[in-house]
């Protein structure tokens, strides 16, 4: 299902920035885990990502913890893990990770999964809703799971190209 209104990005170039990481991770591990998120989407749409180093880009990737300038502050430790603005101006798009989590590069049960974690906040940045399917990536339970070679479900190929096959 997608959000109301049904926003999304109206051009196949969408831009990212990485504005800063959480001491949790190597930056490199940061990087290649946001990167293997948007290469889940890019794999089944036209969409191409570039990250970019400076300026605005459509979709702000920041690690914040509690009061973070907008009206969703993170919790703490456990909770609200991210969230993740649908496509739109400024804010939209943007994808915000609570800093009170163990971010982590591994599927350890003491810490979240960055790359699984972005990968269903990212499918909001692009207008994706939540999926009634168990095991689907924008299921709204985490669920650690193997990542290593991780392809993404039927549901979610299905959602994405519903909005931009
Ligand atoms: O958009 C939001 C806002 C906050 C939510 N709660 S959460 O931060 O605890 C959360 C729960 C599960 C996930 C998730 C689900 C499936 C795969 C990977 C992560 C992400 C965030 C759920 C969510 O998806
Ligand atoms: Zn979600």
């Amino acid at each position: 299902s997608t959000f109301p209104l049904n926003p999304k990005w109206k051009k196949e170039d969408v831009t990212y920035r990485i504005l800063n990481y959480t001491p949790d991770m190597l930056q490199d591990d940061v990087e290649e885990a946001i990167a293997k998120a948007f290469q889940l989407w890019s794999s089944v749409t036209p969409l191409r990502f570039t990250r970019l180093y400076s300026g605005e880009a459509d979709i702000m990737i920041s690690f914040a913890s509690g009061f973070h300038s907008d009206f969703y502050s993170f919790d703490g430790p456990g909770g609200t893990l991210a969230h993740a603005y649908a496509p739109g101006k400024g804010i939209g798009g943007d994808a915000h990770f609570d800093e009170d989590e163990n971010w982590t590069k591994f599927t350890t049960y003491n810490g979240y999964n960055l790359f699984l974690v972005a990968a269903h906040e990212l499918g909001h940045s692009l207008g994706l809703g939540h999926s009634n399917v168990f095991g689907a990536l924008m299921y709204p339970v985490y669920m650690a799971r193997d990542t290593r070679n991780y392809r993404l479900p039927q549901d979610d190929i299905d959602g994405i190209q519903s909005l931009y096959g």
